[in-house]
């Protein structure tokens, strides 16, 4: 490009302004593949060009080219806000970039490469390793923007918290804030925090972030001196933005929905800096997203602000690189005038714990004054005599007011070990609570001595680790560190031997195992979920997250048996301080025992008199019995002898009888049972089978109805034929007739003329027989076919007259089981009713019963067989009785309707007859008789 195309922004200050870093990553496998080119590429150490757009190039504070490590990008962009926070004044870093440009990368970073947040804390434990005259109290919070809504990542139920405003500006109400004691802790808190993040996939990366987080550390801090003045506090604000999504990213639904949130605050951040560069008293929008209304005092100048735009070198992406860049450009005009925060006491939670404290050991100070001094020491000595001489409430007045002491104690420890001090400190050590300061700082020192920068802070380090994991705590060099600051109990109380200092000391040691404990168990926590990422990774290149993989899967392993020990040292700490337990409580708790077991010794005694008493009354009552059953038995043997049969046994022997009399009707019932369901069975069957044949007999009918049709039209053809045949006859006749008559008149003709009439005639005389011989021909043709129909339907009928009879039988089948089935109804109620003549059935019961049984269809069957056998077999008196009368009228009536149905199979549905069913005549309705045909009448 030429000179002029070249456009570079103004990179010098007027005052103190936004700190503008660009951080470029290397193509990805992805974007090689793709085809991707590079375009815009770094151009020395605060430039950045590319050839392809107008303007070409723009200058910042600081670019880095794709194979710098993020601790060069820390150094310059994060380690200036960092130190200033820990001075007090506020400080902001932030990556903004495309999806996919490396943010979460710069801000978290990896086990491998720690990211700006990790660097960080690590920074601020070892500034408060250099800073011997002040003392700190750290505290973080972490909360995520999502779809713009605030969600607290160290509470899963801080959900949709709201952006409250006070003097110091923008807060977060209901956040939570965890104190922190050491950079391993402040990890496990973003570990913990990590696994509720928002996130997802796109077309560009796999594990995109769909929200913003925002990771404050709260500092606070005072002079330890004498010379108070004030604290001070600051906030550092390490935020990792989501990528700006262009249309080329490739999402539907949910995806969509929190990519356009998220372009929404990205573009609501743009106009905010923008407008902030233009440095005019215009409207600022910062309540148009939450993500500007929680860095307006950042961003209105309130604090130092860096921002590290992360850049993709592609060529698909040329366009939102520029836009990014043009972002940047812009932030840079940002003016900011950072200053010192100072915060009033009331406000300081590092001076209300140190007023605490010295509060609590001004009361610590009485309370020993008032133990040791004048008559109280007297009242020591009887009180001890007292102990010795066994006296147990003296002794537990005693305690209790060691108790008070050491609960004292612990409050003033609890909350000095919150308070981090240097050890580099040249501060007296005199009291129990700053020896008791030193020795937390003396973990601190051993948190800190492995990591990277230590070698300027602890003099006595020897090992020094590249990686984050080695900036973590060890915890069994922990647990040793522990074990010489607290293992001897004279080298933090100075006092000695006695009992309550101890005490002190072991539940201390305690106190810091556990939390040890919860570091490391945050710590695996981080382990486990950065192993996730990988193996997450590991689909898309498996060669190269294989190594890391395993190193994390060991380390891990390391930390869980790191794990182990500990929580066997806090088994072991809680066993020794229960054996250090009084010796008077075990006293009094054997007396107590002792006491107990001779209650209990009093009372087995009473209860084993008790038994011998019931035992001797048991021994006394089966000796009863016993007596009892031999007498039974005498009385058994004296019954045997008598032969004779008693009138009771007599009585007996009837009833044996009558039972099995009983038993053998109850059988024949049962068998008469088998029967009836076995006659109903068949009944089923027959109904079925009567069915059949009634649909057979209706075929027959039919067929029958279409030969009578057929032969009906044969015989008119017949007749035809004959009445034609009979013409013809007539015709031949009167023709043979004519040609006799006019044979002698021919004879006056011309013999030539005359011969040839005579042929003529003779000629056609001959084509008359011939024509009649086959009519005749025909006609018996027609005949043979007429018998051979009549034989048809002969055939027809017997078929017909065969399955009537069936039908008929098959009728008189089932009313024979209608008549069994009531037969057997009765005898099921009473046996003897079975040898009652059959004439006495009622005739009323047993259409009644075919009725409910079987229906109307049957009950006409039932009704003509019964009405028949019943008509034959009631007597003479029984037929005349008026209650048979109606029945029989209504029997006969049917049975005539029946038959008259059957008489004529070519009758139709109203049973009008129009064929007659011998000679299949037709018969017309003024005829009474089928047809006047002379068989018929015969
Ligand atoms: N400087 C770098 N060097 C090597 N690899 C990098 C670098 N920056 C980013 N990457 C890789 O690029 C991929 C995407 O990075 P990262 O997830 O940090 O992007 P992002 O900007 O946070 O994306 P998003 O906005 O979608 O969350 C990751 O696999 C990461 O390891």
């Amino acid at each position: 490009p030429s000179a002029d195309e070249l456009v570079i922004e103004d990179t010098s200050r007027s005052g103190d302004s936004i700190s503008v870093t660009i951080r470029f990553r290397p193509l990805s496998e992805r974007e090689i593949q793709r085809g991707d080119e590079i375009t815009w590429y770094p151009d020395g150490d605060r430039l950045v060009r590319c050839d392809y757009v107008q303007p070409s190039a723009y200058g910042y504070d600081r670019v880095f080219g794709p194979s710098t490590a993020t601790e060069a990008v820390y150094d310059v962009a994060a380690r200036p806000v960092v130190k200033g926070a820990m001075e007090g004044i506020n400080g902001t870093v932030f990556a903004y970039g495309v999806t996919s440009s490396g943010k979460t990368h710069t801000m978290h970073g990896d086990q491998n490469c720690p990211g700006i947040i990790p660097l960080a804390i690590k920074d601020v434990f070892s500034l408060i390793q250099e800073t011997p005259g002040r003392e700190f109290l750290l505290r973080v919070s972490y909360l995520e923007i999502y779809n713009e809504v605030i969600n607290d990542l160290l509470d899963p139920t801080g959900q949709n918290l709201r952006v409250r405003e006070d003097a110091q500006g923008t807060y977060v109400e209901g956040i939570k804030e965890e104190v922190v004691l050491s950079p391993g802790h402040a990890l496990s808190f973003i570990a913990a925090g990590e696994e509720h993040r928002h996130v997802g996939s796109n077309n560009f990366n796999l594990f995109s972030s769909r929200s913003h987080t925002i990771f404050t550390m709260m500092i606070e801090s005072s002079d330890r001196g004498d010379e108070y003045d004030g604290a001070m506090y600051s906030q550092l604000n390490l935020i990792d933005l989501a990528g700006s999504e262009s249309s080329k990213t490739e999402t539907t639904g949910l995806r969509r929905r929190e990519g356009s949130y998220i372009n929404k605050s990205l573009l609501t951040l743009g106009t905010v800096i923008g407008k902030l560069s233009e440095g005019r008293a215009t409207h600022i929008p910062y309540r148009d997203s939450k993500l500007t209304r929680l860095l307006q005092s950042s961003l209105s100048g309130h604090g130092h602000v860096s921002l590290i735009c992360t850049i993709t070198p592609a060529s698909s992406n040329m366009e939102e690189t520029h836009n990014t860049l043009k972002f940047a450009s812009r932030a840079k005009r940002v003016e900011i005038y950072a200053s010192r925060n100072r915060l009033v006491d009331e406000k300081s939670l590092i001076k209300k714990y140190q007023r605490e404290i010295s509060s609590l050991k001004q009361e610590l100070d009485e309370f020993r004054r008032g133990m040791l001094g004048g008559a109280s020491q007297e009242e020591i000595m009887i009180l001890r005599q007292q102990l010795e001489e066994g006296q147990v409430k003296m002794q537990s007045r005693l305690e209790e007011e060691e108790d008070a002491k050491a609960a004292l104690m612990s409050r003033i420890q609890r909350l000095t070990k919150l308070i981090l001090v240097s050890t580099k400190t040249n501060i007296p050590v005199l009291t129990d609570s700053s020896r008791l300061q030193h020795q937390n700082s003396v973990s601190e020192e051993d948190k800190l001595s492995s990591s990277q920068d230590s070698t300027t802070v602890v003099q006595n380090d020897s090992t020094s680790k590249d990686t984050l994991s080695s900036a973590l705590p060890d915890p069994l060099d922990e647990i040793n560190g522990l074990r010489s600051a607290s293992g001897d109990p004279s080298s933090v109380t100075g006092s000695g031997q006695d009992s309550m200092q101890v005490g002190i000391t072991e539940s201390d040691h305690l106190d810091l195992l556990i939390e040890q404990v919860k570091m490391l168990a945050g710590e695996i926590a981080f382990g486990t979920s950065s192993l996730k990422r990988l193996i997450e990774q590991s689909i898309e290149d498996p060669e190269g997250t294989k190594n890391q993989i395993e190193n994390l899967e060991h380390e891990i392993q390391q930390k869980r048996r790191h794990l182990r020990a500990l929580e066997q040292k806090i088994m072991e700490s809680g066993e020794a301080s229960v054996a250090n337990a009084s010796m008077v409580d075990m006293q009094q708790t054997i007396t107590k025992l002792t006491a107990q077991c001779n209650e209990k010794a009093f009372d087995l005694e009473l209860k084993s008199a008790d038994n011998r008493v019931l035992q001797e009354q048991l021994q006394q009552k089966s000796m009863e019995i016993n007596d009892l059953q031999e007498k039974v038995l005498r009385l058994e043997a004296q019954l045997i002898p008598k032969t004779n049969i008693s009138p009771e046994q007599c009585t007996h022997q009837e009833i044996l009888d009558l039972k099995s009399k009983l038993q053998s009707k109850e059988v024949e019932t049962e068998k008469l049972k088998y029967q009836h369901l076995e006659v109903i069975e068949e009944n089923r069957d027959l109904i079925n089978q009567n069915h059949k044949l009634s649909e057979e007999a209706a075929y027959a009918k039919e067929l029958a109805s279409s030969a009578a049709v057929e032969l009906k039209n044969l015989a008119e053809e017949v007749t035809k034929l004959s009445i034609q045949n009979a013409r013809q006859a007539k015709e031949l006749l009167i023709s043979q007739e004519m040609a006799h008559s006019r044979v002698p008149v021919r004879k006056g003709r011309p013999a030539g003329r005359g011969r040839d009439e005579v042929g003529t005639w003779s000629l056609d005389l001959e084509d008359m027989k011939m024509e009649l011989l086959a009519r005749k021909k025909r006609e018996a043709a027609l005949e043979a076919a007429l018998a051979e129909k009549e034989l048809l339907e002969e055939e027809y009928k017997k078929k017909f007259d065969e399955a009537k009879k069936k039908e008929l039988s098959l009728e008189n089948d089932l009313a024979g089981m209608w008549v069994l089935v009531a037969k057997l109804k009765r005898g099921a109620f009473s046996i003897s009713d079975l040898n009652v003549d059959d004439r006495s059935i009622n005739l009323a019961d047993i259409t009644n019963d075919a009725k409910e049984n079987k229906g109307d269809t049957n009950v006409a069957l039932v009704e003509k067989q019964v009405s028949d056998d019943t008509v034959k077999s009631l007597t003479a008196e029984e037929y005349r009785s008026p209650e048979f009368e109606p029945l029989l009228v209504r029997l006969k009536a049917k049975i005539q309707e029946m038959k008259e149905k059957e008489t004529d199979p070519l009758s139709d549905k109203d049973g009008n007859s129009h064929v007659c069913k011998v000679c299949f005549e037709s018969a017309t309705a003024a005829v009474l008789l089928p047809c006047r045909h002379f068989c018929c009448k015969s």
